[in-house]
């Protein structure tokens, strides 16, 4: 895929003592075994991954269980950008216009959550055309296993998805 028009605004402000997902994490929190993150976005989710050439330090991805010892520490490696804004209680409507106003909430919540990923999608594809035209490597499964560790707060369906974000941003660049 092309890189956007307009170089990605860098949003990772370096955060010294990062506190990321770990520390809210019930350390009891079931691992789901963890897939070779997806290369491409046209593959359908129970398809094996494609070989992945040119990635520098593979095979990470079965390194990412959160209940492996060393976790923890691993995470250090993500910065947190900022701390997160407390979200509010959702509290049970009570008739059909309560429905509707969290209805209008959720559109809200949908279309802004389209607008980041497709911010998401370009910030990686830039990075990763940038390192192309480095003669580095298409893929850093070292950092992917970070982002998907940060997923893991979401749990199991949260890895999956933190997995299609990474194979959205390596458009053509994950393909053989
Ligand atoms: C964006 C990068 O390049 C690739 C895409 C990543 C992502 O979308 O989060 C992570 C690691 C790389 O495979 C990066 O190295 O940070």
């Amino acid at each position: 895929m092309t890189a956007p028009a307009t170089p990605a605004p860098s949003t990772a402000t370096p955060h010294p003592g990062p506190t990321a997902a770990p520390s809210t994490r019930a350390p009891s929190t079931p691992a789901p075994s963890t897939p070779a993150p997806a290369a491409d976005t046209a593959a359908a989710p129970t398809d094996p991954p494609p070989a992945l050439p040119d990635a520098d330090d593979r095979p990470a991805p079965a390194a990412s269980r959160a209940d492996r010892p060393g976790a923890g520490a691993a995470l250090k490696g993500l910065r947190r950008v900022s701390e997160p804004a407390p979200l509010p209680e959702i509290p049970v409507p009570a008739d059909q216009a309560g429905i509707d106003e969290l209805r209008l909430e959720i559109d809200r919540i949908d279309a802004e959550l389209v607008r980041l990923i497709q911010h998401r999608t370009a910030v990686s594809q830039a990075i990763g055309a940038a390192r192309a035209s480095m003669g580095g490597p298409k893929i850093v499964y070292s950092r992917e296993m970070l982002v998907l560790e940060r997923f893991r707060a979401l749990g199991p369906a949260g890895t999956d998805l933190g997995m299609m974000l990474l194979a959205m941003g390596r458009g053509q660049l994950g393909r053989r």
